[in-house]
């Protein structure tokens, strides 16, 4: 198609020879990378949630938390160089059903794991049930988003209570490596570095997986497509069509 003659000006910027004009990569306003990497923290009743994630965020330990209505945090981070928005989503408590296959899970909960771009899903090694609650838990995540790569890892939290202990390393290592992630234990209440690895592991796993930053999601829903370079063999050939043809007509007269 064709475009009228005042269209293809405002396309090149305003400029009467719209050959001449570099058409740049990316529009001038859209193209500042601002990367949005959104998690959501998942798992049974107890199992240290809100405690992981405001360890992570302050580097402090509070004890005792509010009983979880689903905070969303946002903090600015430098992940590998690069200034990185971060939003970190805090999700009431899933449960297994009766026939230890299904879940029961919060509507809010459903629109988070639709929102998020990764997922910490956390149980806690001192119960054996938080542990049942992942592998339902990974497959109702899985539903909501069947395609692609899912970034996720798998946290055992409260292994400072090693006396405790109901669910063995190696059970959660086997777990994740099912779900294609990796297994972090981790100590909200004792041990900030831990905490501070697993975090970091999604948080890298996600930039990865956005590729590009600034809104352009691995799978379908918002996607924007990056613009075509100019083709400047197209363009080259155009402009010596022009100039031949100014010779041309130059030399008949
Ligand atoms: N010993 C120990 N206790 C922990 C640890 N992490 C959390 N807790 C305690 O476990 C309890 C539950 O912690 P929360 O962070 O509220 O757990 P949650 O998963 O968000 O709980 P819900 O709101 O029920 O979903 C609190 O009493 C915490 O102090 C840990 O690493 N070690």
């Amino acid at each position: 198609m064709r475009l009228p003659i005042d269209q293809t000006r405002t396309m090149s910027g305003g400029s009467s020879n719209f050959l001449l004009v570099p058409i740049p990569e990316y529009p001038v306003l859209d193209c500042v990378p601002n990367k949005n990497v959104k998690i959501v923290v998942l798992g049974a009743s107890n199992v240290g949630k809100t405690a992981l994630i405001v360890r992570f965020l302050t580097k402090r330990f509070i004890g005792d938390y509010e009983a979880n209505t689903g905070a969303l945090y946002s903090r600015k981070i430098n992940l590998d160089g690069e200034q990185v928005s971060l939003q970190v989503q805090d999700t009431p408590c899933v449960a297994l059903q009766d026939d230890a296959e299904g879940l029961y899970c919060q509507e809010q909960i459903n629109r988070s794991i639709y929102w998020a771009d990764g997922y910490v899903l956390v149980f806690s090694i001192t119960d054996h049930s938080s542990y049942r609650t992942i592998q339902p838990l990974y497959q109702h995540v899985r539903r909501i988003h069947p395609s692609g790569n899912i970034p996720i890892i798998l946290v055992g939290n409260k292994s400072d209570l090693l006396r405790a202990r109901e669910v063995p390393s190696h059970e959660g290592e086997a777990l994740a490596a099912e779900l294609g992630g990796v297994y972090f234990e981790a100590s909200a209440r004792e041990n900030h570095e831990g905490v501070h690895a697993a975090f970091l592991h999604i948080c890298q796993e996600i930039s990865r997986a956005l590729g590009g930053g600034n809104g352009e999601k691995r799978r379908g829903g918002l996607h924007l497509a990056r613009p075509k370079s100019p083709n400047m063999q197209e363009l080259k050939r155009r402009f010596r069509q022009v100039l031949s043809s100014k010779v041309k007509s130059s030399t008949t007269l």
